[in-house]
Protein backbone atom coordinates (compact mmCIF):
# COMPACT_ATOMS: atom_id res chain seq x y z
CA UNK A 1 0.00 0.00 0.00
CA UNK A 2 1.15 3.05 -0.41
CA UNK A 3 3.06 5.29 1.92
CA UNK A 4 2.12 8.62 2.63
CA UNK A 5 3.87 11.82 4.86
CA UNK A 6 3.32 15.25 5.44
CA UNK A 7 5.69 18.16 5.58
CA UNK A 8 4.59 21.19 7.54
CA UNK A 9 7.67 23.75 6.77
CA UNK A 10 8.88 26.41 4.62
CA UNK A 11 9.16 27.43 0.67
CA UNK A 12 12.66 27.71 -0.16
CA UNK A 13 12.86 29.41 -3.85
CA UNK A 14 16.27 28.14 -4.53
CA UNK A 15 15.10 24.69 -4.11
CA UNK A 16 17.57 22.94 -1.78
CA UNK A 17 16.17 22.96 1.61
CA UNK A 18 12.49 23.20 3.07
CA UNK A 19 9.35 21.95 1.21
CA UNK A 20 11.54 21.15 -1.63
CA UNK A 21 13.99 18.90 -0.23
CA UNK A 22 11.39 17.09 2.00
CA UNK A 23 9.19 16.17 -1.00
CA UNK A 24 12.47 15.34 -3.03
CA UNK A 25 13.70 12.97 -0.13
CA UNK A 26 10.02 11.40 0.22
CA UNK A 27 10.24 10.37 -3.37
CA UNK A 28 13.36 8.77 -2.88
CA UNK A 29 11.98 6.91 -0.95
CA UNK A 30 8.94 6.22 -2.67
CA UNK A 31 6.27 8.05 -0.37
CA UNK A 32 3.82 9.95 -1.11
CA UNK A 33 4.94 13.52 -0.11
CA UNK A 34 2.26 15.85 1.21
CA UNK A 35 2.72 19.40 2.33
CA UNK A 36 1.21 22.34 4.88
CA UNK A 37 3.61 25.28 3.54
CA UNK A 38 4.03 27.78 6.65
CA UNK A 39 6.43 30.48 4.62
CA UNK A 40 7.71 31.46 1.89
CA UNK A 41 11.27 32.68 1.61
CA UNK A 42 13.04 34.04 -1.22
CA UNK A 43 16.51 32.01 -0.73
CA UNK A 44 19.03 30.82 -2.85
CA UNK A 45 22.54 29.13 -2.15
CA UNK A 46 23.63 32.44 -0.61
CA UNK A 47 20.88 33.09 1.61
CA UNK A 48 17.77 34.75 2.35
CA UNK A 49 16.20 37.54 1.30
CA UNK A 50 12.97 37.70 2.46
CA UNK A 51 10.19 35.69 4.04
CA UNK A 52 6.40 35.93 4.84
CA UNK A 53 4.30 34.03 6.59
CA UNK A 54 1.19 32.02 5.18
CA UNK A 55 -1.87 32.92 7.96
CA UNK A 56 -2.04 30.45 10.87
CA UNK A 57 -5.67 29.82 9.39
CA UNK A 58 -4.62 28.74 6.08
CA UNK A 59 -1.98 26.46 7.39
CA UNK A 60 -4.76 24.77 9.28
CA UNK A 61 -6.62 24.75 6.98
CA UNK A 62 -4.28 22.76 4.25
CA UNK A 63 -3.65 20.13 7.64
CA UNK A 64 -7.26 19.71 7.68
CA UNK A 65 -7.84 19.20 3.58
CA UNK A 66 -4.77 16.52 4.17
CA UNK A 67 -5.86 14.53 7.38
CA UNK A 68 -10.08 14.94 6.05
CA UNK A 69 -8.84 12.75 3.43
CA UNK A 70 -5.98 10.67 4.21
CA UNK A 71 -4.52 8.49 5.94
CA UNK A 72 -1.08 9.87 6.99
CA UNK A 73 1.99 7.78 8.07
CA UNK A 74 4.59 9.94 9.36
CA UNK A 75 5.08 13.50 9.47
CA UNK A 76 7.90 16.41 9.81
CA UNK A 77 7.97 19.69 11.11
CA UNK A 78 10.19 22.27 9.40
CA UNK A 79 10.76 26.23 9.43
CA UNK A 80 7.53 27.34 11.32
CA UNK A 81 8.54 30.98 11.91
CA UNK A 82 6.34 32.21 14.13
CA UNK A 83 4.41 31.92 17.25
CA UNK A 84 0.80 32.21 16.01
CA UNK A 85 2.12 29.53 13.79
CA UNK A 86 3.52 27.03 16.08
CA UNK A 87 0.50 27.54 18.00
CA UNK A 88 -1.72 26.48 15.14
CA UNK A 89 0.31 23.48 14.72
CA UNK A 90 0.72 22.56 17.77
CA UNK A 91 -3.13 22.42 18.31
CA UNK A 92 -3.83 20.33 15.10
CA UNK A 93 -1.09 17.97 16.25
CA UNK A 94 -2.98 17.83 19.91
CA UNK A 95 -5.69 17.60 19.02
CA UNK A 96 -5.65 14.94 16.02
CA UNK A 97 -3.33 13.06 17.90
CA UNK A 98 -0.73 13.20 14.84
CA UNK A 99 2.08 10.91 15.21
CA UNK A 100 4.78 9.41 14.62
CA UNK A 101 6.40 13.26 14.89
CA UNK A 102 9.77 14.28 13.26
CA UNK A 103 10.43 17.88 14.52
CA UNK A 104 13.26 19.69 13.31
CA UNK A 105 13.67 22.64 15.49
CA UNK A 106 14.44 24.98 12.89
CA UNK A 107 15.46 28.52 14.05
CA UNK A 108 19.16 28.94 12.91
CA UNK A 109 20.65 27.58 9.75
CA UNK A 110 24.02 26.65 10.00
CA UNK A 111 25.37 29.45 8.67
CA UNK A 112 24.10 31.05 12.04
CA UNK A 113 21.29 33.63 10.07
CA UNK A 114 18.41 33.30 12.75
CA UNK A 115 15.08 31.21 10.77
CA UNK A 116 12.20 32.19 13.21
CA UNK A 117 11.28 35.44 15.67
CA UNK A 118 12.21 35.28 18.94
CA UNK A 119 8.98 34.44 20.71
CA UNK A 120 8.41 31.60 18.71
CA UNK A 121 11.65 29.76 20.56
CA UNK A 122 8.99 29.75 23.51
CA UNK A 123 6.17 27.99 21.93
CA UNK A 124 8.46 25.95 20.68
CA UNK A 125 9.33 24.64 23.72
CA UNK A 126 6.37 24.56 25.17
CA UNK A 127 3.78 24.14 23.00
CA UNK A 128 5.06 21.62 19.77
CA UNK A 129 8.85 20.00 21.18
CA UNK A 130 6.79 18.08 23.85
CA UNK A 131 4.39 16.28 21.30
CA UNK A 132 7.57 14.93 19.22
CA UNK A 133 8.61 11.57 18.65
CA UNK A 134 11.96 12.76 17.82
CA UNK A 135 13.82 16.12 17.68
CA UNK A 136 16.40 17.38 15.49
CA UNK A 137 18.04 20.35 16.55
CA UNK A 138 21.89 21.57 15.10
CA UNK A 139 24.68 22.60 16.98
CA UNK A 140 23.29 26.30 17.51
CA UNK A 141 19.40 25.32 18.28
CA UNK A 142 20.89 22.69 20.44
CA UNK A 143 22.71 25.37 22.71
CA UNK A 144 19.47 27.50 23.19
CA UNK A 145 17.84 24.45 24.04
CA UNK A 146 20.18 23.60 26.52
CA UNK A 147 21.33 26.78 27.51
CA UNK A 148 24.91 25.57 27.26
CA UNK A 149 27.86 25.83 25.35
CA UNK A 150 28.18 22.74 22.73
CA UNK A 151 31.68 22.54 21.06
CA UNK A 152 32.67 18.89 21.52
CA UNK A 153 30.53 15.39 21.41
CA UNK A 154 30.71 15.06 25.02
CA UNK A 155 29.16 18.82 25.16
CA UNK A 156 26.76 17.15 22.79
CA UNK A 157 25.38 14.31 24.56
CA UNK A 158 25.30 16.37 28.22
CA UNK A 159 23.66 18.92 25.99
CA UNK A 160 21.44 15.68 24.50
CA UNK A 161 20.75 14.49 27.84
CA UNK A 162 19.36 18.12 29.56
CA UNK A 163 17.07 18.77 26.82
CA UNK A 164 15.79 15.42 27.17
CA UNK A 165 14.72 15.77 30.47
CA UNK A 166 13.66 19.35 30.73
CA UNK A 167 11.47 19.32 27.51
CA UNK A 168 10.28 15.74 27.85
CA UNK A 169 11.02 14.80 24.54
CA UNK A 170 11.24 11.11 24.22
CA UNK A 171 14.44 11.45 21.74
CA UNK A 172 16.79 13.99 21.23
CA UNK A 173 19.07 13.73 17.98
CA UNK A 174 22.05 16.66 18.38
CA UNK A 175 23.46 16.95 15.23
CA UNK A 176 27.31 17.56 14.21
CA UNK A 177 27.63 18.88 11.29
CA UNK A 178 29.03 22.20 12.75
CA UNK A 179 31.24 20.79 14.98
CA UNK A 180 34.83 21.60 13.72
CA UNK A 181 35.64 17.78 13.11
CA UNK A 182 38.14 17.34 9.57
CA UNK A 183 36.92 13.64 9.67
CA UNK A 184 33.90 12.81 10.85
CA UNK A 185 29.72 14.85 11.50
CA UNK A 186 28.58 12.42 14.66
CA UNK A 187 24.94 13.19 15.56
CA UNK A 188 24.20 12.23 19.06
CA UNK A 189 21.09 10.14 20.36
CA UNK A 190 19.31 10.29 23.66
CA UNK A 191 16.39 8.13 24.61
CA UNK A 192 16.36 8.69 28.34
CA UNK A 193 18.03 5.36 28.96
CA UNK A 194 20.79 4.72 26.46
CA UNK A 195 22.41 7.14 24.38
CA UNK A 196 24.48 6.40 21.40
CA UNK A 197 26.74 8.18 18.86
CA UNK A 198 25.52 8.08 15.40
CA UNK A 199 29.10 8.00 13.19
CA UNK A 200 29.40 9.63 10.06
CA UNK A 201 31.94 9.97 7.56
CA UNK A 202 32.98 14.03 7.18
CA UNK A 203 32.24 14.41 3.49
CA UNK A 204 34.56 17.80 2.05
CA UNK A 205 32.18 19.56 0.33
CA UNK A 206 30.85 23.76 0.51
CA UNK A 207 27.16 22.59 -1.13
CA UNK A 208 25.71 21.68 2.47
CA UNK A 209 22.20 23.47 2.20
CA UNK A 210 19.22 21.32 3.13
CA UNK A 211 21.48 18.75 4.93
CA UNK A 212 19.17 19.19 8.04
CA UNK A 213 15.84 19.31 6.24
CA UNK A 214 17.26 16.30 4.61
CA UNK A 215 17.69 14.04 7.47
CA UNK A 216 14.32 14.67 9.25
CA UNK A 217 12.52 14.24 6.57
CA UNK A 218 14.30 11.22 5.54
CA UNK A 219 13.84 9.79 9.25
CA UNK A 220 9.87 10.56 8.72
CA UNK A 221 10.09 8.24 5.46
CA UNK A 222 11.65 5.68 7.10
CA UNK A 223 9.14 5.78 10.01
CA UNK A 224 6.10 5.99 7.48
CA UNK A 225 7.88 2.47 5.66
CA UNK A 226 7.41 1.06 9.54
CA UNK A 227 10.97 0.90 10.66
CA UNK A 228 12.15 1.58 13.91
CA UNK A 229 12.64 4.77 15.42
CA UNK A 230 16.67 3.99 15.85
CA UNK A 231 17.45 1.91 12.69
CA UNK A 232 15.02 5.30 10.73
CA UNK A 233 17.89 7.23 12.03
CA UNK A 234 20.53 5.54 10.92
CA UNK A 235 19.59 4.73 7.79
CA UNK A 236 18.52 8.67 7.52
CA UNK A 237 22.01 9.79 8.40
CA UNK A 238 23.45 6.74 5.89
CA UNK A 239 20.89 9.18 3.19
CA UNK A 240 23.05 12.50 4.15
CA UNK A 241 26.11 10.94 3.57
CA UNK A 242 25.32 10.05 0.58
CA UNK A 243 22.97 13.02 -0.83
CA UNK A 244 26.01 15.50 0.02
CA UNK A 245 28.42 12.99 -1.71
CA UNK A 246 26.03 13.75 -4.85
CA UNK A 247 25.30 17.27 -4.12
CA UNK A 248 25.24 19.60 -6.30
CA UNK A 249 27.59 22.74 -7.32
CA UNK A 250 25.10 25.36 -8.65
CA UNK A 251 24.48 28.86 -7.18
CA UNK A 252 27.55 31.39 -5.91
CA UNK A 253 26.95 30.11 -2.33
CA UNK A 254 26.32 26.75 -0.80
CA UNK A 255 25.18 24.68 -2.91
CA UNK A 256 22.34 21.49 -2.25
CA UNK A 257 23.22 18.30 -1.31
CA UNK A 258 22.13 16.07 -4.08
CA UNK A 259 18.91 13.75 -4.96
CA UNK A 260 20.21 11.93 -7.99
CA UNK A 261 22.19 8.40 -7.47
CA UNK A 262 20.59 5.11 -7.42
CA UNK A 263 19.28 3.38 -4.07
CA UNK A 264 22.41 2.34 -1.47
CA UNK A 265 20.48 2.32 1.67
N1 LIG B 1 30.09 17.73 5.71
C1 LIG B 1 29.32 16.76 6.19
N2 LIG B 1 29.65 15.46 6.00
C2 LIG B 1 28.86 14.47 6.46
N3 LIG B 1 27.72 14.67 7.16
C3 LIG B 1 27.34 15.95 7.38
C4 LIG B 1 28.11 17.07 6.94
N4 LIG B 1 27.46 18.21 7.29
C5 LIG B 1 26.35 17.83 7.94
N5 LIG B 1 26.28 16.48 8.01
C6 LIG B 1 25.20 15.67 8.59
O1 LIG B 1 23.98 16.20 8.08
C7 LIG B 1 22.95 16.11 9.06
C8 LIG B 1 22.40 17.51 9.33
O2 LIG B 1 23.30 18.17 10.20
P1 LIG B 1 23.55 19.74 10.28
O3 LIG B 1 24.12 20.18 8.98
O4 LIG B 1 24.34 19.98 11.50
O5 LIG B 1 22.06 20.29 10.44
P2 LIG B 1 21.38 21.66 9.95
O6 LIG B 1 21.32 21.57 8.45
O7 LIG B 1 20.05 21.61 10.59
O8 LIG B 1 22.24 22.77 10.43
C9 LIG B 1 23.59 15.44 10.26
O9 LIG B 1 23.40 14.05 10.18
C10 LIG B 1 25.08 15.79 10.10
O10 LIG B 1 25.94 14.89 10.77
C1 LIG C 1 12.50 27.27 4.10
C2 LIG C 1 13.70 26.77 4.85
N1 LIG C 1 13.54 25.81 5.77
C3 LIG C 1 14.61 25.35 6.45
C4 LIG C 1 15.86 25.87 6.22
C5 LIG C 1 17.06 25.35 6.96
O1 LIG C 1 17.55 24.27 6.24
P1 LIG C 1 18.52 23.17 6.92
O2 LIG C 1 18.60 21.99 6.04
O3 LIG C 1 18.08 22.91 8.33
O4 LIG C 1 19.85 23.98 7.10
P2 LIG C 1 21.11 24.22 6.24
O5 LIG C 1 21.84 22.92 6.18
O6 LIG C 1 20.72 24.70 4.89
O7 LIG C 1 21.81 25.27 7.05
C6 LIG C 1 15.98 26.87 5.26
N2 LIG C 1 17.17 27.40 4.95
N3 LIG C 1 14.89 27.32 4.58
Amino acid sequence: MTKIALTIAGSDSGGGAGVQADLRTFAFHKIHGTSAITCVTAQNTVGVTDVAAITPKLVQAQLAAIFDDMSVDAVKTGMLLNQEIIEAVAKFIRERNVHPLVVDPVMVSRAGVQLIDDSAVISLKTSLLPQATIITPNLYEARILSNQEINTVEEMKQAAVTIQKQLGVPVVLIKGGGLSDRYQSPDVWFDGHNGEILTGERIVTKNTHGTGCTLSSAIAANLALGKDLLTAVKEAKHYVTVALQNSLDIGQGNGPVGHFFPLLL
